[in-house]
C-alpha cells in the first residue's frame, strides 16, 4: 500500500546546535490511526512541525500524498489539517466564520455543504453562529478540529488531543476520531496517555531522543513485547524460593505469601505445567492463582529505559 506520508532521513539541528531529530524514517499508511509516543523532549512536536511545514528540516525529505513539503509546499500543506494543543483562533469570532476563514487561507472555494457536514459530525451545528469564547472547553477543542478539517484535508494531525480533558470528553473525542478515520481521514496523534494509544491506534511509533526506536502494529507490539505473569497465592508463607527452583523466573512477594512467575506470552511452552509439578514435589501448596498481562505502558517504559 502506498504511504500517505513518507519521511526520509529527517534531521533537525536547532540554531542552538541541539539535534532534535537524528535521521528519522517513517511511513504513514493511508487510512490508519497512528499514535506517536515519546517522553517529553523526544522530538514529537519537532517532527510534526516539519511535516506540517511550520519548521524547516536541516536535511531529509517529507512527502504528503506524493507532494514534497518543501518543493510543493501549498499542494502538500493542503492535504494536511493540524489540531494544535492550544486554541489558536480569534475567540470573538463565530464558529462558522472561523471555518470559512481557515478554508479561505488554503485558497479553497467556498463549500458550505462540507462545513455543515463537519459541524454536524462534531455535534457543533447548533453552535455555528456562537462566538468561540462562549463555548465550553470541550466544544472549543471540537472547534479546533472543525477548523482543521475545513479545507478537506486527507491527513489530520492531533497534538495531544485529550490533554487535560475529563474522562467523558476523552471518550467522546476517541469516538469522534474513529468516525473521522472511518470517513477516510488518516489520523496521526501524539499522546502522553498510553491508554489512548492502546485504545485507538492501529499502529504505534515510539520516538526517543530524536530517533524512532520502534514502529509496530499495536496488536503485534502488545503480543510481542507483552509479558505474562502468573501469581500463586500460597497456603503457607515461604521464607525463600527453594534452590531447586532458582533457575525459574520466580519472585517471592516480600511477605512470602505470593509466588510470581513471569513467562513469555508468545512461547509455545510457558513452563507452567512443569512449574506446578515442581511446586507439588516440594510440598508448596497454593489456594488461588491468577494471570495478568503487561500493559502498553509497561512495554513503553521498558523500551524507553533500555536506551
Ligand atoms: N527552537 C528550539 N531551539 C532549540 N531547541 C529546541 C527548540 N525547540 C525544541 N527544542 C528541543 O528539541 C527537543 C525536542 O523538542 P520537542 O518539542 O520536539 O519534543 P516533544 O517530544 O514534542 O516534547 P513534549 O512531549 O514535551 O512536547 C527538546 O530537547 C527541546 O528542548
Amino acid at each position: 500500500m502506498q504511504s500517505i506520508i513518507s519521511v526520509q532521513n529527517l534531521v533537525k539541528t536547532y540554531a542552538s546546535g541541539f539535534q532534535a531529530l537524528k535521521g528519522v524514517d517513517l511511513e504513514i499508511r493511508r487510512g490508519e490511526i497512528f499514535a506517536l509516543l515519546g517522553p517529553n523532549g523526544a522530538g514529537k512536536t519537532t517532527l510534526i512541525s516539519i511535516i506540517c511545514g511550520i519548521v524547516n528540516a536541516t536535511s531529509g525529505s517529507v512527502t504528503a500524498d506524493g507532494h514534497d513539503i518543501r518543493k510543493e509546499f501549498r499542494a502538500a500543506r493542503s492535504k494536511i489539517g493540524l489540531v494544535p494543543q492550544e486554541l489558536t483562533s480569534d475567540a470573538f469570532e463565530s464558529v462558522w466564520r472561523t471555518m470559512t476563514f481557515s478554508r479561505g487561507l488554503f485558497g479553497k472555494p467556498p463549500n458550505p455543504a462540507h462545513l455543515e457536514k463537519v459541524l454536524k459530525d462534531l455535534s457543533l451545528w447548533d453552535k455555528k453562529d456562537s462566538p468561540i469564547l462562549s463555548l465550553s472547553g470541550g466544544m472549543k477543542r471540537r472547534v479546533m478540529i472543525a477548523k482543521a478539517l475545513s479545507h478537506e484535508p486527507q491527513i489530520l494531525f492531533l497534538d495531544e488531543p485529550t490533554a487535560g480533558v475529563d474522562v467523558e470528553l476523552r471518550r467522546d473525542m476517541w469516538d469522534m476520531v474513529r468516525s473521522l478515520r472511518d470517513s477516510g481521514v488518516t489520523i496521526i496523534l501524539t499522546t502522553h496517555y498510553i491508554e489512548e494509544a492502546e485504545e485507538m491506534a492501529d499502529r504505534i511509533g515510539v520516538i526517543s531522543k530524536g530517533e524512532i526506536i520502534l514502529v509496530e502494529e499495536k496488536n503485534t507490539l502488545m503480543r510481542k513485547l507483552g509479558r505474562k505473569q502468573l501469581t500463586l497465592h500460597l497456603q503457607a508463607p515461604l521464607q525463600q524460593i527453594p534452590t531447586q527452583l532458582a533457575n525459574r523466573q520466580l519472585e517471592l512477594s516480600p511477605d512470602g505469601t505470593q509466588l510470581i512467575y513471569t513467562f513469555d506470552a508468545q512461547a509455545d511452552a510457558t513452563g507452567i505445567a512443569s512449574l506446578l509439578r515442581q511446586l507439588n514435589e516440594h510440598g508448596i501448596d497454593f489456594k488461588d492463582l491468577h494471570t495478568s498481562e503487561s500493559s502498553l505502558e509497561e512495554i513503553f517504559v521498558s523500551l524507553v529505559h533500555q536506551r
